[in-house]
């Protein structure tokens, strides 16, 4: 990294954003942080939004490198290019993934712009991954760089990152990539930063604290419907709305099972009389697991696969990478064909693709 960089620090008022601003200071790096005002709990969003405070956070630890600030407002591109995204997979019966969305959109997307357009060469954030040079440039063209899963496999969060492409990365900085988080606790107590023992940050992107059940209940009518036993057909109750349930979900479904050690789960959802259909959870729930799907608009962090290959893939951010068969088709998709079945593969979600610890690229499956 050339130490006159100039690079725009996306800083959320979170210790691992705070440890990259260091680290890129003390490679010699001409650092600037900037927080991201992507939401507000402006629109009777119920829950706490602690965007204040984490603004109030971040500015102290630039002052504390004596590192300019900014607060960046990106609300209007966020409901754009998040919040309607959101609402209408929802509205088409999809579980959306707007953590993924919003590296490519937001962070990766506007709030690179922005840096570009005030000077920045690059955009650093405090995600767990390493961007590594896969292949130097030879000549005028620029490098090729290929992504890592983070060091520290327990806080990887490369999956996040899926949808980014070559451009993408070129000007993105993973300072913290290599560091285990308690090193990086620890880091963060030596420079004595305000951050440093602050707690994890949950909830989703951007929409901070609030539960994405409470978000969707402000922003969507109830759309009440039977809840129906998928290997009976028989009628159990009603729900307020398919949005408000995920495939596999366990909790809050409101029926009991009155059978010892057997609880529903949510195996599917049924347009045609908007009717959700639950089944005792297990292997043989009808519905819940599945070998193969369908993956569209995929997306590639380097040369794409168009070939018949044996990949990993990760179906949610947490879960670890598992095998599989990837086969491209005609349509410009392609079908995955896993060596175990998976557990309640949500349409709308993000396959994420490795070949070991690298990313790949990714795609939404069906
Ligand atoms: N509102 C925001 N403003 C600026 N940067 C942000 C904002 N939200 C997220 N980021 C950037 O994206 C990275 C990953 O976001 P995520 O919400 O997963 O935070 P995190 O892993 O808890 O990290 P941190 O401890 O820095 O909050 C952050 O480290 C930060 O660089």
């Amino acid at each position: 990294m050339s130490a006159r960089e100039k690079i725009l620090v996306a800083m959320s008022g979170g210790v691992d954003s705070s440890v990259a601003a260091l680290l890129l200071q003390r490679q010699g790096c001409d650092v600037v942080g900037a927080y991201m005002k992507n939401w507000i709990n402006e629109e009777n969003v119920i829950g706490h939004c602690p965007w204040e405070q984490d603004i109030v956070d971040a500015r102290a630890v630039a002052d504390q490198l004596g590192i300019e600030f900014h607060v960046v407002n990106l609300m209007r591109d966020y409901r754009a290019r998040i919040v309607d995204y959101l609402l209408d997979g929802y509205a088409r019966g999809l579980t959306p993934n707007p953590d993924v969305m919003c590296n490519r959109e937001i962070k990766f997307g506007v709030f690179r712009q922005w840096g570009r357009d005030h000077g920045f060469t690059a955009i650093a954030t405090g995600h767990y991954a390493r961007r590594v040079l896969a292949k130097p440039a030879l000549t005028d063209a620029p490098a090729t760089y290929s992504l890592l899963e983070g060091a520290d496999k327990n806080k990887d969060q490369s999956y996040f990152l899926a949808l980014l492409n070559q451009e993408q990365l070129r000007d993105a900085r993973f300072p913290i990539g290599d560091l285990p988080k308690p090193e990086l606790r620890r880091l963060a107590h030596e420079a004595g930063l305000a951050t440093a023992a602050k707690k994890d940050s949950q909830g989703i992107c951007f929409i901070g604290e609030v539960k994405m059940q409470d978000f969707l209940r402000t922003f969507v009518p109830d759309q009440p419907g039977p809840i129906v036993r998928a290997t009976d057909g028989a009628v159990l109750g009603t729900h307020r709305g398919l949005h408000l349930y995920t495939l596999g979900q366990r909790r809050g479904i409101g029926i009991p099972s009155n059978t010892d050690f057997q609880n529903y789960v949510v195996v599917g959802k049924r347009a045609a009389d908007r009717a959700l259909l639950v089944a005792f959870d297990g292997p043989d729930a009808p519905g819940l697991f599945c070998r193969e799907i369908r993956v569209h608009h995929l997306s590639w962090i380097g040369a794409p696969v168009s070939t018949p290959a044996a990949l990993e893939g990760r179906v949610r951010y947490r879960d670890p990478r598992v095998p599989l068969e990837y086969l491209p088709a005609a349509d410009g998709g392609a079908l995955v064909r896993f060596a175990t079945p998976q557990r309640a593969l949500a349409a709308g979600q993000v396959l994420a693709l490795y070949r070991g610890e690298q990313l790949l690229g990714g795609g939404v499956y069906l």
